[in-house]
């Protein structure tokens, strides 16, 4: 499958995070997006006024823009949090309250996938307890985005930049969508293939890509090095989405990269838009 025939959409969250986020959509759209996805976009607030809702609804449909995929509360992202649904305490409470809020809201907009990141280790808990915790968690979770026919997306992130986190390799993350879903027999937990994620923990992307494309329910996209726009750095999108659509995954593609410059000037690569 060539660079043309894929789908790609754009985070919101990393990308055009120059603009305040209800005028967001709307500038992806200029630059010729149709999807877009969005981290958790209240990192204090997993249950916020109803009123902060309407809007981001509004600013979707009002752009023509359709979310195609929402993190649940995860605390601040990029950090120092990495989620909250292992974390004891007031963490995981707060993802508790979100997630009804997350799959309504996700529900309304048609969004379909949401992510659920898992947390980094907390000093004192024991790590054992901070995955039984987990797994209640994302039980509620998946339970939650089955109602409203969702799929309950679970990430790897890289050790390097998340050295608490615990999922840092492709397999590890696997584990947990294969323990949820016997968990919950749903079946709609799948992995977030986040290639640049991968890439920094140092996994061969190919063999990943041959072993667990039937279990991914999303794909996510930076160059490594310096998390850019593909070619900024050393990994060949050709190639790897190629393999990807080869081996059956005919999903989303989320560009979750950091512009160097000005958002809009950002997809020069694309072959739609160069
Ligand atoms: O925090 C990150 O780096 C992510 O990819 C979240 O989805």
């Amino acid at each position: 499958m060539s660079l043309r025939d894929q789908r790609f959409d754009v985070n919101l969250s990393i990308l055009f995070t120059e603009l305040p986020l209800l005028e967001r959509p709307a500038a992806a759209a200029a630059a010729g997006f149709t999807a877009v996805e969005l981290w958790w976009p209240w990192p204090t607030t997993p249950t916020p006024d109803p009123a902060e809702l309407d809007a981001l609804r509004a600013a979707l449909s009002g752009a023509g823009t359709q979310l195609v995929g929402l993190n649940l509360y995860a605390g601040e992202l990029p950090g120092p949090d990495r989620g909250a649904l292992s974390v004891p305490g007031a963490e995981s409470d707060r993802f508790r309250a979100n997630v009804d809020v997350a799959a309504d809201f996700a529900r309304s907009v048609g969004c379909t996938a949401l992510n659920a990141l898992y947390g980094n280790r907390v000093d004192g808990a024991d790590p054992w307890e901070q995955d039984a915790l987990a797994l209640e968690n994302l039980t509620l979770a998946a339970h939650a985005a089955d109602r409203v026919g969702a799929t309950l997306l679970i990430e790897a992130l890289n050790a390097p930049e998340s050295p608490r986190y615990p999922l840092v390799t492709a397999a590890s993350a696997v584990e947990v969508v294969d323990r949820v879903n016997a968990a919950t027999g749903l079946g709609n937990a799948r992995f977030l293939m986040d290639l640049y994620h991968l890439s920094r923990n140092g996994e061969d992307l190919r063999e990943a890509i041959d072993r667990y494309a039937d279990r991914t329910g999303h794909v996510q996209i930076a160059d490594d090095p310096g998390r850019g726009a593909p070619g900024t750095g050393g990994l060949d999108f050709t190639e790897l989405l190629d393999r990807l659509g080869k081996a059956g995954y005919d999903g989303w593609i989320g560009l979750e990269y950091k512009p160097d410059g000005p958002s809009a000037d950002a997809f020069g690569w694309l072959p739609r838009t160069g």
